[in-house]
């Protein structure tokens, strides 16, 4: 479903702040597998998101999304097949639109002939159902504008939105992390109900590593640009926290983790 094949990107290349973020990174991910990302900051995992969804275009290498070469698609030609979803809960979602209109608005985008953004009879209809899956009483407020939602509704509200019309690739960018334990655990359980009902192809990084160890079918460390770690399921599922990052520090050469802002559990 991705095919990513030695794609490098570079920042401020040829100045005194030049920054290797990707080097020559290569990822296939078969349809359905879940992902989830780990690394230390500034490793390059939110600039592989961008690479995937068309944010930044790659210096070097090319991109495959179900078989069709997207290395040089903007990031608007890409969004019918890409969904995403940021740790900020106010960047997916418009606040001052209805729930419906927010939603008429991904509907829209997963048609490649645009439909009109209005909200009928049959697409309210859908839109309850789908709203009734994420069990926040959301589908009995279509009115209600989105600003009045707490972050969590309104994480759940994005993820529904950028899962509306079965993406090929879901990127899932912390997007737990700027909630409250609680509400963070009920988007994790929305994920995973979501990513199994539709079998989405996701892509997921978190700084938490109970979720990178018990979500996904596959678990990625990220460290300087470079892929340092792919494990599967049947190594992840028997690793403990303490296991992974000993795995880490290993695969580092030793290197301890104390400055990065990972969360055990
Ligand atoms: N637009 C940019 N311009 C210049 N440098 C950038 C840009 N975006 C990222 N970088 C640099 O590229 C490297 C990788 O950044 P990236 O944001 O992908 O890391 P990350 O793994 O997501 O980190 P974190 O966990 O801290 O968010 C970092 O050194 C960062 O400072």
């Amino acid at each position: 479903m991705l095919n990513i094949r030695q794609v490098r990107k570079v920042f401020n290349a040829g100045t005194v702040n030049e920054k290797i973020a990707l080097q020559e990174i290569n990822l296939t991910m078969a349809p359905g597998d879940f992902i989830t990302v780990i690394g230390s900051n500034g490793a390059g995992k939110s600039t592989l998101m961008n690479i995937i969804s068309g944010g930044y275009l790659p210096d070097q290498g090319t991109i495959e999304i179900d078989g069709k070469n997207v290395t040089k698609l903007a990031e608007h030609q890409r969004a019918a097949f890409i969904g995403r979803v940021f740790q900020d809960p106010m960047a997916g979602t418009a606040p001052n639109m209805t729930i419906e209109e927010n939603l008429a608005i991904a509907y829209a985008r997963g048609h490649r002939r645009k439909l009109a953004l209005g909200v009928n009879a049959k697409k309210r209809k859908i839109f309850q159902e789908q709203l009734a899956l994420l069990d926040q009483g959301l589908e009995n407020r279509l009115k209600t504008k989105v600003g009045f939602l707490s972050g969590g509704q309104r994480q759940a509200l994005s993820l529904l939105m950028a899962t509306f019309t079965q993406p090929k690739i879901l990127l899932l960018d912390e997007h737990t992390a700027a909630l409250d334990p609680k509400r963070a655990q009920l988007i994790v359980d929305l994920t995973v109900k979501i990513v199994e009902k539709n079998k989405l192809t996701t892509l997921m990084v978190t700084h938490n590593m109970e979720q990178a160890l018990t979500m996904g079918n596959r678990l990625l460390m990220m460290h300087e640009g470079r892929i340092i770690l792919d494990l599967p399921q049947e190594k992840k599922q028997q690793m403990t926290t303490k296991d992974l990052l000993q795995a880490f520090e290993q695969a580092r050469g030793g290197e301890a983790f104390a400055e990065d802002r990972f969360i055990l559990a």
